[in-house]
Order: structure tokens, then sequence, then C-alpha cells
């Protein structure tokens, strides 16, 4: 790091508009990367961004008028206060959103009425409304960043954070120096390349001619030379001066050029790559049997597609131009889906799983046709689990199609999907020196023992952190459990994690954006791609496995040219992870942040007094589901028997991999994303081990301190034994459904549900790659999957450096 010194936080009683102090609000977009923050995209109907669509048709669909069990209904009636139907809820958020509409239309006839203000006027205005947002802290002190409540230290006493880690480290790291150049945790090697690997890249990309020919970047979308319809949207949604990666990656995306393009988080990279094929499909072939799916554009999560759509369709009906989306993700009906696709709508949002299950199991529907692949957040997308899928995918593909990579984060991984998937690409990395926003603010707070991460969050929440915050943890279960010691304490928050139906993520999204929770407790389900207006804090219960995963939890804050901040609760076992943190942050953007050990041990002692209640919820809550499930096997039987023909007469879905193929990639994918470090329970306890645990003990993960080879022996044997507990917990599977079926006695004592053994199958990926480019010969595996294009795509326009087509403009 560059700066001697690193503030000091030692109070938690401020604002919550926390990091817009130093500026007003909604002035600091110039100084951004030249971003207005206050632009959204702005969706027909009345949608105010993406998110809002979640709420729609599609997904009511889904219900099957099943009511969604909530804690919070648990709580009220456990506290006897009067329960909210799931409809009344409904109906109050409708009513909320009307006003807000209504508001909206007032301020908008007001501000019409009020045209001949000037713009100092408009200003005092804003900072009014600010001012009075910020009332809701009430009696809070504003602390000032810049302000005496602050203590400089030297950067050596804040890193006395880590101080006595380092000098355990030492003595450990000194046993495992072999591996830590392997170690895909250990992200202090992650970015650095040797000469030789930057030179094997350097022979493979193509030059970027934006950087070298034409210095000058187009500043508008207007020199662009965009068709009008698309010109006409951007316009209409106030769209005039490009960000960076779009200026440099829309150009090269309009020959036709392959793109692996990265910039950070909240830089516009999804129009970056939606502008671009809108432009192409302006011009495809509408002729007899030029219906076709000629774009798709793969997401990793459900959430990501249906907002990627969302940001498509808003130019779309802007520009009036006529493109048909389809929405190929799971959670949503198949049939439905299947039915658009016989339609061949222009371009395909999917998640890779769906869209496998479309292309082995329904009838016609094929990509050969595509004339363009964007593959967002591509890192991702290389985690195990998900690559057997993509190589799937990119076989199903032609091979003269475009591709377009993209993402705030490129590990060497993606290097593999590069040379499978691009064509002479180009890379297009703005600023890769830098990895987090400028606007964001990042502190962290020590965290000594475990049994104090819980009570330090509610701290935080209670006193400082009151609103617009998203926070991350490393299970789907602590989520849970967190989401009902916050309704307990009085505060309100919703869910986001793979645990819950389609229509609750989406209804958590929706309430968290409209302000009707402050907090969305979220895994990293929610860490890649959303792009939610006016989030402020991103907190880090835990520090994640990776470090591209604490780049996009924190970028879920400050995104285009806004300020926020990021807050982490960093541990014993998250040291590594701190110090890459740091190492890939300016100076001037981190904080060392303290909580009063008073309110964190008034906060434990709340916690403790809650404890039982906690577990009674949660059994509640698991009484519940019992018997609802134990209803819905009971409506399937009873359809079974009903239906016994139709249902026969269907033919079964096929995979391209077998369920223990399917199933091993999964554990593989959880065990490389989420890391092997322990993680602690709302109780501050490990959650596996509740109530036996030492709480000194040091946390560690599995294989921390094992030579490489022991480390490999040990995930061998794993792997033998998960395989020969796969037979055994299927056969467990099925009893405990048939048990689940029976009708349970509400008064019966709940019989005790084993897990089924955890499978593992070693950590994926935890060695250093090899570069795709220390291979000069694609290896066999992947052979002919891409070859030299051999036709120009869209009307012979495009690849080749044919340039713009005729007729254009
Ligand atoms: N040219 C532009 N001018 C102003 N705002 C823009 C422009 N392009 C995009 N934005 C806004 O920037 C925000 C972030 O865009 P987007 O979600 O595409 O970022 P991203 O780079 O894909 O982020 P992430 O890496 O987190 O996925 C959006 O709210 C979008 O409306």
């Amino acid at each position: 790091m560059s700066n001697d010194f690193i503030t000091t936080i030692d109070s938690d009683d401020e604002s919550p508009n926390y990091g817009e102090s130093s500026a007003p609000r909604g002035k600091t977009t110039a100084k951004n990367d030249d971003l207005d923050p206050d632009f959204e995209f702005d969706f027909a109907g009345g949608r105010e961004t993406g998110l809002d669509l979640w709420g729609g048709d599609e997904v009511k669909g889904l219900k099957n008028g099943a009511e969604p069990i909530n804690v919070d209904d648990i709580i009220a009636r456990r506290r006897g206060k009067p329960l909210e139907s799931y409809n009344d809820r409904k109906r109050k958020r409708k009513a909320v959103q009307e006003e807000e509409e209504d508001d909206e239309e007032q301020e908008e006839e007001d501000d019409e009425a009020n045209d001949d203000n000037d713009e100092d006027e408009d200003e005092d205005m804003e900072d009014g409304s600010l001012a009075s947002e910020a009332s809701g802290s009430e009696e809070d002190d504003e602390i000032s960043l810049d302000g005496s409540d602050l203590e400089l230290v030297s950067e050596d006493e804040a890193e006395a954070v880590s101080s006595e880690e380092e000098s355990n480290e030492d003595e450990e790291d000194q046993e495992d120096e072999d591996d830590e150049d392997e170690d895909a945790e250990s992200s202090d090697d992650e970015d650095e390349e040797t000469a030789a690997e930057l030179a094997r890249k350097e022979a493979f990309f193509s030059k970027d001619p934006t950087l070298t020919d034409d210095p000058t970047l187009p500043s508008t979308f207007a020199a662009m030379n965009l068709s009008r319809p698309l010109l006409r949207a951007l316009t209409s949604l106030q769209l005039t001066t490009p960000t960076p990666i779009q200026a440099r990656a829309i150009p090269l995306a309009l020959q036709g050029r392959d793109i692996l393009g990265s910039a950070v988080t909240g830089s516009g990279k999804t129009a970056a790559f939606m502008i671009p094929l809108l432009e192409r499909l302006c011009y495809r072939d509408r002729g007899k049997g030029g219906q076709a799916c000629r774009v798709l554009i793969l997401c990793p999560t459900r959430e990501l597609a249906v907002q990627c759509e969302a940001v498509g369709k808003a130019l779309t009906e802007k520009g009036g131009l006529d493109v048909r989306f389809a929405l190929l993700v799971g959670g949503l009906s198949l049939n439905a889906q299947a039915h658009t696709l016989r339609t061949l709508p222009d371009v395909l949002i999917a998640t890779p799983g769906r869209l496998i299950d479309h292309l082995t199991n329904t009838p016609s529907f094929t990509l050969s046709a595509l004339d363009v692949l964007v593959i967002d957040e591509a890192d991702r997308m290389l985690e195990a689990g998900f690559t057997d899928e993509l190589e799937e995918i990119i076989k199903a593909c032609p091979r003269s199609r475009q591709t377009m990579l993209f993402s705030a984060t490129m590990t060497d991984s993606v290097d593999e999907l590069v040379k499978l998937s691009l064509d002479k690409p180009i890379r297009v990395f703005v600023d890769p020196k830098r990895n987090t926003a400028k606007g964001l603010v990042q502190e962290f707070v020590r965290i000594r023992s475990d049994d104090t991460r819980s009570p330090s969050l509610l701290a935080l929440c209670k006193r400082t952190v009151r609103e617009k915050c998203i926070i991350f943890f490393r299970s789907k279960a602590l989520a849970h459990q967190m989401r009902i010691v916050f309704g307990l304490n009085g505060l309100k928050a919703a869910e986001l994690h793979g645990n819950l139906t389609q229509e609750q993520r989406l209804q958590a999204l929706n309430d968290f954006k409209a302000g009707s929770v402050d907090y969305l407790l979220a895994t990293d389900l929610a860490s890649r791609g959303l792009d939610i207006k006016g989030v402020e804090t991103v907190i880090n219960y835990d520090m994640p496995g990776q470090l591209a995963q604490y780049t996009h939890r924190v970028g879920r804050t400050a995104r285009a040219g806004r300020n926020g901040r990021s807050i982490s609760l960093v541990g014993e076992a998250d040291r590594k992870m701190l110090k890459a943190a740091i190492k890939q942050s300016e100076a001037d953007q981190i904080r060392h942040r303290i909580i009063p050990p008073e309110a964190v041990s008034l906060m434990s002692d709340k916690l403790n007094e809650i404890k039982d209640e906690i577990q009674d919820v949660l059994r509640e809550e698991k009484e519940e589901k019992l018997m609802r499930q134990a209803d819905m096997e009971l409506k399937k039987g009873q359809n079974m028997v009903e239906h016994h023909d139709e249902i026969h007469a269907r033919p079964a879905r096929t995979w391209f991999q077998s369920e223990k193929d399917k199933e091993k990639a999964k554990s593989a994918s959880k065990e490389a994303y989420v890391g092997s470090f322990p993680t602690a329970n709302a109780n501050g306890k490990d959650p596996k081990k509740d109530g036996k645990k030492d709480p000194n003990a040091p946390k560690r993960g599995k294989y921390d301190g094992l030579s490489r080879k022991a480390k490999r022996r040990k995930m061998a044997m794993e792997e033998d034994q998960a395989d020969q507990q796969s037979s055994k917990s299927t056969a467990l599977a099925i009893r405990n459904a048939k048990k689940a079926s029976r009708p349970v006695k509400i008064t019966e004592a709940l019989p005790k549900t084993k897990s089924a053994p955890k499978k593992s199958s070693g950590k994926v990926g935890a060695g250093k790659r090899k570069s795709a480019f220390d291979d000069d010969k694609p290896s066999k595996k992947h052979e002919g999957m891409r070859a030299k294009p051999t036709k120009v795509n869209l009307d012979k326009k495009g690849k080749g450096g044919k340039g713009k087509p005729k007729g254009k403009r």
C-alpha cells in the first residue's frame, strides 16, 4: 500500500449515510468514472429497475396456491401479535407501491412547476431531502471521516489486526511453503504472472485496436455509429456517455470480435455487451426461414439472468426494436419455456443447467443458428460444477459464433475457457490494477473469538448500519438463523439463498429494494452482478473463501460512481483473505473499525436470553415444513394414481451427466467456492458441533497444516468414502421421504432427521492451475470445439473486419 496511514474508527454511532459525508450525495458522479449514479434503466410499465420485474407474472405462476412459511409469522404468533396473512402482506406492499408511485407523480408535477429554479436551488433541495432522510437516525452523532473523532494510526499499528497472526503464521507457513503457491485461497500469488506467461498471453490475444490505432475512444454513444432505434433507446434512458468499458468494448463487439472484458463491479458491463448485440440484431435476416435463436447470454444465477433480460428488454422497448427474449432459468415453468422456444426467440438468457435441460429434452431446440455467445461472470462459470455444463453448451454452439466473456474478476482459471471458446480474442481490461470501485470504503472489524461474531453483527446493525444493507453469510443455514435473530430483535430483514423457492427469492429482493426490509441476509447467491440501487453498506459476517467472491460481494455497493462501504468481520481463519483484500485496495479505502466491547457484550447477553426462543422458532418452522411436505407427498400420490397413464406416457427427462457425476460436481463446486473454513452459527458456535466446541480453539480448515501429499491422500480417502456412502444416503433419503409422507401428529415428538453424510470430493482447483497458455496445442478433449470462423455472422457483417453492414443508417 502506498499510504502510511490507515484510519481507525473506534465509535460505531454514525449516520447511516456513511460514505456520502465527504461529498454531497449525488455529486460524486463526475469524479467516479463519469457515471451517473442516479441513472436507472427505466422499464415500461412503471418498473424502476430490472429487479422490479421479479414480482412479475411468470413468478406468480409458481405459487401453487401455497403460502410460503414465514419466520416473522412464527415470531409474531409466539409473541401473541396479530398475524398478517400472505395476501394482506401482498395487499400492503401493493398499497405502499401505489403510494410511492403517487408521490413520485406528485414530485414530478412539482418538479415541472419548478422548472424555472436554477441549479443551485435544485442542489439545495437534494441536500434537504438527504437531511430529512438522515434524520431517520434521530439523535445519532454523525462521525466525520476527516474529523477529530478519528484516530490516525500508522499502518504498522493498524495492522496489529494481524500482528500476532503473522508471527505464528511464519512457523505454519514454513511447513506449507510449497503448498502456498498452489493454494487457491492464498490469493497473494493469484494475480502475479511471470514474464513468460505474459508473453504467451500477448501472443494469444489480438492487439486491441482501440488502444493502438485509435487512441481516442468514442465519448458519446452517438459517436459509435449505432442505428437510430438504439440511439433513441439510449437517449430516452438518458444514457449519453458510455462508461470506459462500454467505450472500448462496444466498437470491437460491433466488428464481430471475440472479447474478454473486465472492469470493476458496477461499471456497466451488462450494457457493454447488450448494446452491440441488439445493434447486430437490427440487421438480422428477417426473410423466410430467417427466424432463429441468434444470441445466447449465460448467467450464473437466476436473479442475474432476470436482471439481464430486464436491461435488454428496456433497451428494446424504448427503441421500438423487434427483438424477442426468452428467459431459461430454473424455478420457472419448463413447459412454458419449451413453448416459448418453439417460437424461436432472438435472444436466450439462461442459466447453464436449465439450458442444458432444454437442449437435452425439448424437441427441435438447438443452438445451431447461434451468432453470439455471451458468458457473464465468466470466472464464476468456471467454478467446478459449472465447467462440465459450460463445455456441453459450447459444444452445442456453432464454431463461427462471436463470443464475449465478461467479469469484474478474471482469474487465470478463465484461461482454459478463453482458449476453448474464443477466437483471436481481444482483452479489454479497464483499469486492471483496480479491483474495487473508487467510491468504496472497506472497513475491517477484528473478531477475536467466534462467540463475539453474532453479537458484533447485532451491535453494528442496532447502532450503526440501520438500513439499505446486504449481509453476506457463508451458509444458508446461518443466514436463516440470523434472520430469526434479527426478527426477535425487531430488525426488519429478508433472506436470500438457495433454500428458498424462486418466489421467495424474488420477493425478498423486491422487499429489500422497496425498503420494506432494511437488511438482506444473503449467501453468495447474491454476490454476483446484482444491481440494486441505493445499497449503502455490505457486511461480510465472515470472509468468503476466495478473493474474487470478496470483490463481488463488496461490489454490491458503490456502483455506477456512487459511494458505499463494506464492513467485514475478520476472525483468525480469515487472515489470509484480509491480507489479500488489503493488498488489492488503495490505502485510503481501508479502515479499521472497533466496535465498543460494552456494545458487543450487551448483545451477547441478549442473544443468550433468546437462545431457546431461536431453537423454538426453528422447531416450529420445521414442524410446519414437515406437515406441508406430508401434504404434498399425499397430493403427489393422489396425482400419480389419478393421472398414472398420462404421467407414464411422458418421455423421461434426461441429463448429460449421471446422477453421481452431477452430485460429485455439485459438492466439488461447493467445496471450491465456499472454501473449507469452519463457520460459526448464530450463537457463535460451529453448527456441526454446537455446544461441544471449545470456544478458544483456533479455527482451522480441514486441510490446514497438512503437507501437500497428506492433503491429497486425505482428499482421495474422502472421495472413496463419499462414493460408498452415496448409495447408503440414497436409500436413507428414500426411507425419509416415505416417512415424511405419513401424516405426523402435531403433539408427537418430532423424529430426529439424520442429515445425509456430507460428501467431499476434495478441494477442486486448490492447486495452481496450469495456465492454458502453457500448452500450445488444444487439449484432445476440446479438439474441434472452436475452429477458425468460416462464415460472417448476421448478414455477413462483423468478423473479418468487414465493418458496418450495408444499408445501415
Ligand atoms: N453509460 C452509462 N451511464 C450511466 N450509468 C450506466 C451506464 N451504463 C450502465 N449504467 C448503470 O450502471 C449500473 C451498473 O451496471 P451493471 O450492472 O451493468 O454493472 P456491472 O459492471 O455488470 O457490475 P457487476 O460486475 O457487479 O456485474 C447500472 O445501474 C446501470 O444502470
